[in-house]
């Protein structure tokens, strides 16, 4: 056996986490928070297969930085929720992983102190007791599945999961995501390429065969069914919006030249806004607008929003941080988000009940 030194030669450093089947004993899924999982799911699942006439929309703050804000959102939405259920599927954004362009906080379960201590340990258990309490007030949650383990911790909490634009092309995603329990969304890539979530939803339904880890922490060739409920999300790219009616029917008739459902959601922020949170609530009226006209495709929508308006940075001293605001891209606040789902459900209320493929 050679002396040389040849592997790990630019790792720091290995520890050994918590498995997921430990977590679960330390932090378990309550009858209450698994009756809204999988109502969640299943109400989703609806939504695409058209048995139920209405509209999900994936809403909350862009990234989770304070479980104390994130509590006060979701009580918020919940009261909306109710008020709106007739119309609308309102569904909490609950993001814990950032995919950053470069480098940045890369979200709550990898730095949850927000000062480059990277406590993932201590991530994953803030992070599920956040989804166990908004899923106990009989809120459903979504998510993005970025790291490939992840979801072997989280997933038992999630309605509804995002593949993002810059891993939507990844075989791992795709591979993970024929496993997961849920329905899930391909965005578009980063430059507005519509392939590679086409793509995407044509891999996914297939079984795959793969390295993971189970329940135990033990690697395993994890061999998955595929996952039927794959649809496309559009969040614009390419310095370009793709929520308007054009790019919706090209992306009908791509799904329809694969063969695929044809289930999008339009992404009301990222490249269908600039980035300006302004522009979200235009989206939203365009979208119904479109629906009102007739289109059926448009099955859901995501919607970046928080208790105040905008994006601070991360500041140095971490108590100068303002309660309620994004650390990451801007959101809308909770009036206008209020309004613009209110108004939604308004103009759809009577409309959507009508509505055939
Ligand atoms: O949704 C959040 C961001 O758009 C995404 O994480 C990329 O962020 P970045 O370009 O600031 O890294
Ligand atoms: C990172 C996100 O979006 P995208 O993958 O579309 O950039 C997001 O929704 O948080």
């Amino acid at each position: 056996m050679s002396g040389k030194i040849l592997e790990n030669l630019n790792v720091a450093s290995q520890e050994p986490l918590i498995t997921p089947e430990a977590l679960k004993q330390e932090l378990p899924l309550s009858d209450q928070a698994a009756e809204t999982v999988a109502s969640g799911r299943q109400a989703i699942y609806d939504i695409m297969d058209g048995k139920d006439h209405r509209l999900f929309i994936v809403v909350g703050p862009c990234s989770i930085h304070d479980v104390k804000a994130a509590r006060e959102y979701a009580s918020r939405l919940k009261k909306l929720s109710d008020e709106v259920s007739d119309t609308l599927l309102l569904v909490m954004r609950v993001y814990f992983e950032k995919p950053r362009t470069t480098v940045g906080w890369k979200g709550l379960i990898n730095d949850p102190h927000l000062n480059d201590t990277f406590d993932i340990e201590q991530g994953l258990h803030i992070g599920r007791r956040l989804l166990l309490d908004i899923n106990e007030l009989g809120l459903p949650v979504a998510t993005e599945a970025l790291d490939p383990i992840s979801p072997q911790y989280l997933q038992d909490t999630i309605a509804w999961s995002a593949i993002g634009a810059r891993t939507t092309e990844s075989q791992t995603h795709r591979e993970m995501s024929s496993g997961l329990s849920m329905a899930i969304g391909f965005k578009n890539g980063t430059d507005g390429s519509l392939d590679v979530a086409v793509n995407a939803m044509k891999s996914v339904s297939h079984s795959h065969n793969f390295l993971g880890i189970d329940q135990k922490g033990q690697v395993a060739i994890i061999r998955t069914k595929g996952n039927n409920y794959g649809h496309v999300v559009l969040r614009g790219g390419g310095g370009k919006p793709n929520y308007d009616s054009v790019s919706v029917a090209l992306c009908e008739q791509a799904m329809e030249k694969a063969s695929l459902r044809k289930s999008i959601m339009v992404d009301c922020s990222h490249a269908n806004s600039s980035k300006d949170p302004a522009i979200q609530p235009l989206v939203m009226q365009d979208v119904t607008h479109q629906i009102v006209e007739g289109n059926t495709s448009i099955q859901s929508l995501m919607v970046e929003s928080h208790l105040e308006w905008g994006n601070q940075s991360i500041p140095e001293n971490l108590d100068d941080l303002k309660y309620g605001v994004s650390i990451t891209d801007a959101c809308i606040d909770w009036d206008t988000t209020e309004k613009a789902i209110r108004d939604m459900r308004e103009k759809l209320k009577n409309v959507l009940p009508g509505r055939t493929a």
